[in-house]
């Protein structure tokens, strides 16, 4: 239905308690009975530069463009002969803002990378999690509880956690993101694509409760359990209807793996488990636990324990997420687990516990750089919007200095990770893992370190709205505080942990070098 249009001297007659209107971009407004409510106060809404007023400037000092999507309602009409003039993202499109997309989404731009397919895939996954997963994001990750079941009933149906674990047999037969691209197609950079999509969700909590204990709780089960159990755990945990998570860290051996205690006994029937888990992704909500143990012989197994009896999880409250993440403590008492859930045996467990390392700490990265454009396209905007003293904060070549560090950061990193991203294409496993572990454990120490200086400039930018959970600076905030999981995440705290990732990559290195090298 076609709006009233206003002149703005009509406008202007409601300008008082009871009898109030304001026009912003356009659109006028009546906040009659709204003022009342208004979480910024009434007063503010009476100003004489706001009330019956065109208060388009003021309003985008102070809100989000989102606040007038959520208050259409409110909206009554428009200003005769004006057309709206301003937008926040647009769901499910491309930002036009510079640099707020990698270049080969920006126009102009040429890639060796990525193909037609890809392009696909990326558009219809923007949409997905911005138009269907957000809501859903947003809600619990303030609220808290695990994501609801109809967004995994979409994951499911689009295979997006299957895709989440890597190309592989598993993806046999599935349709692809509603058939967009086909399993031939699928490569290391659609999954890259998903990594750097969901960051989208500014939910770093949420996004683990997704798929993160499947990420990485499933790969050991793919490639060592026997054929009836990996099958049966792949057709639940990929259709969503399961969970499973990956149970290493221990209170006392977060780091040392050979220090965990967890103690499997062989019997008979079967194994007895005894041990107590710390920090488990999605634990709260996981039916599977696939556990690293030590055998009485002191040797390190790889168990997958069912939850039943004997099997408790308790919240641990982080900094990192609200409780979407499902994070728990996690205690096995005499827990009787069947002989076949062993994992590889044969193989040595620790060898099963590292061997999804380099893809973990890869999918981790990824969302860690895309994380720090989508910040740096918040605080580019701000910079533009905000006045100070009648000038935008961006006439300042402090604010223009913290913005290029910001570029050049994230920039970097992302033509680094492509960069691997198609050796990773090119490489088989074993090649993978003799050139490539040192060059992702020095991407993720470099750009976990870029995204703390992101996360400080950025606050500096916005203020104390930086530092608040709600209105401008949300996302800001949301960023400063869980973005040090990146760094220490990746199953062995200290072994990711930055400095000794560095130090890995260099001890790699120094495996290689020639003998005979001199200055
Ligand atoms: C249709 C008109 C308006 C609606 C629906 C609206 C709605 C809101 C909402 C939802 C908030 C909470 C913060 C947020 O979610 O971003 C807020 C805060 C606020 N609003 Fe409005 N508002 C309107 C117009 C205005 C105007 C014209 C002014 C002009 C001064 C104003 C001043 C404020 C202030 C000062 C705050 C507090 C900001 C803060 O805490 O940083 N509002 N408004």
């Amino acid at each position: 239905m076609a709006m009233k249009a206003f002149s703005k001297d009509a406008v202007a007659q409601h300008n008082k308690p009871g009898d109030l209107w304001v026009a912003i971009d356009s659109k006028v407004y009546d906040v009659s009975k709204f003022a009342q409510m208004h979480p910024g106060g009434l007063a503010v809404l009476l100003d004489e530069e706001v009330a019956g007023q065109d208060a388009t400037e003021l309003f985008c000092q102070l809100h989000r463009m989102e606040v007038l999507d959520r208050y259409k309602h409110l909206q009554i009409g428009t200003i005769a002969g004006e057309e709206p003039q301003l937008h926040g993202h647009i769901p499910g499109t491309l930002s036009l803002v510079p640099y707020a997309e990698p270049t080969w989404l920006t126009r102009g731009y040429h890639t060796p990378y990525y193909k037609d397919h890809h392009r696909r895939f990326q558009a219809a996954v923007r949409r997905f999690v911005e138009q269907v997963v957000y809501k859903d994001a947003q809600a619990k990750e303030r609220g808290g509880g695990k994501p609801s079941q109809e967004v995994f009933d979409e994951l499911a149906r689009l295979n997006i956690v299957a895709m989440h674990v890597g190309a592989g047999k598993h993806l046999e037969g599935r349709q692809l993101m509603d058939g967009i691209i086909s399993v031939e197609e699928f490569d290391v950079f659609h999954e890259l694509i998903l990594n750097q999509e969901f960051t989208r969700l500014h939910a770093r909590g949420y996004e683990d409760g997704l798929a993160g204990g499947t990420i990485i709780g499933l790969p050991p089960v793919i490639r060592f359990a026997e054929p009836a159990l990996r099958d049966k755990l792949i057709e639940e945990t990929l259709s969503c209807k399961k969970l499973i998570c990956l149970a290493v860290t221990e209170a006392w051996a977060g780091s040392d793996v050979q220090g965990i205690k967890t103690r499997a006994t062989r019997t008979p029937e079967g194994w007895i488990v005894n041990g107590a888990k710390k920090w488990i992704t999605n634990a709260m909500f996981a039916h599977y636990f696939t556990v690293a143990c030590k055998q009485d012989n002191g040797e390190i197994i790889v168990l997958v324990v069912e939850r039943g009896e004997g099997v408790e999880t308790r919240p641990i409250q982080t900094a990192y997420s609200s409780s979407s993440a499902g994070t728990a403590y996690v205690t096995f008492d005499n827990v009787k687990v069947p002989h076949g859930n062993r994992l590889g045996a044969g193989h040595p467990g620790l060898h099963i516990i590292l061997a999804n390392f380099n893809h973990e700490r890869w999918v981790l990265v990824s969302a860690n750089i895309s994380w720090q454009r989508i910040i740096y396209e918040e605080c580019f905007k701000w910079a533009n919007q905000r006045k100070i003293f009648g000038k935008p904060l961006v006439s300042q070549a402090v604010v223009r200095q913290k913005l290029a560090a910001m570029i050049s950061r994230f920039e970097s990193c992302q033509s680094w990770l492509e960069n691997i991203t198609f050796q990773m294409m090119r490489m088989n496993a074993k090649e993978e893992a003799q050139h490539l572990a040192g060059q992702i454990a020095f991407l993720k120490m470099h750009a976990t370190r870029a995204s703390q200086e992101t996360a400080k400039d950025a606050v500096q930018i916005f203020g104390g709205r930086g530092l608040t959970q709600t209105g401008m600076g949300r996302f800001i905030e949301h960023f400063h505080r869980t973005l040090l999981i990146d760094a220490v995440i990746s199953v062995l705290t200290a072994f990711t942990a930055e400095d000794v990732l560095g130090d890995l990559g260099v001890r790699q290195a120094l495996r290689s070098m020639p003998a005979r090298a001199r200055l």
